[in-house]
Parts: C-alpha cells; structure tokens; sequence
C-alpha cells in the first residue's frame, strides 16, 4: 500500500485549487484504497503541500481515456494523451486514481 503520493510541481497549482482531481498512475502507484489519506509532495523536491483523501481506484486503457478524464485532469484530451505518453511511454493499462484534496 502506498504511504505517500507524488506529482510534478506543474500540477501543484491545479490539484490545490481543485481543477484536477483525478490522477492516472501505472499499476505500481495504484495500490491505494478508498478513505485512504496520503500526504503529497512535489516529485521534484519531496516538498509537501497538501494530504488528499482516495475517493476510489478504477482501471481504465489509455484507449478509454475520454473527455470526461482531460476536465477531471484540467487538460484537454490531446495534452492528457501527451502528459501520459511523456510520463508512461508505451503502457496502456492505467488506474484512475480521484481524491480530494483535505482542508490545511
Ligand atoms: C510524479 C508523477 O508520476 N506524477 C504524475 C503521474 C501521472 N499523473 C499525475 O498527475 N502525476
């Protein structure tokens, strides 16, 4: 089970504000559940800026992903094929990952 999240600095911005609150993760970063809360940091620096609640963990392809994940992600669908394609080139099996990020 993971113990702590990470996400790149760019994305820091839209996970505090709310605009993304979906993550999509290779299946040795799916291993969260539920009501899980799980302090988050910039994979960058470790630095921590916010804990989040695991609302639930789905399986989905990379031929799946729609429209619906891009807004959940505050990216359009192209930027969101890109972000993955950069981030887990050639995987096609994702998990979809939401939460929502706990009061500070
Ligand atoms: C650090 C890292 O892998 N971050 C990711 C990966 C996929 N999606 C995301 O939002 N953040």
């Amino acid at each position: 089970m993971l113990t702590k999240m990470t996400f790149f600095e760019r994305f820091e911005r839209d996970i505090l504000s709310g605009a993304k609150t979906i993550t999509l993760r290779d299946e040795a970063e799916s291993h969260v559940e539920s009501g899980q809360i799980l302090p988050v940091s910039t994979f960058e620096t470790d630095r921590w800026f916010c804990d989040i609640q695991i609302v639930d963990v789905t399986p989905v392809s990379l031929s799946e992903l729609t429209d619906v994940h891009a807004e959940q992600e505050n990216m359009t669908l192209a930027q969101l094929r890109n972000v993955i394609a950069e981030i887990y080139p050639g995987l096609e099996q994702l998990f979809m990952i939401r939460f929502n990020v706990l009061p500070q």
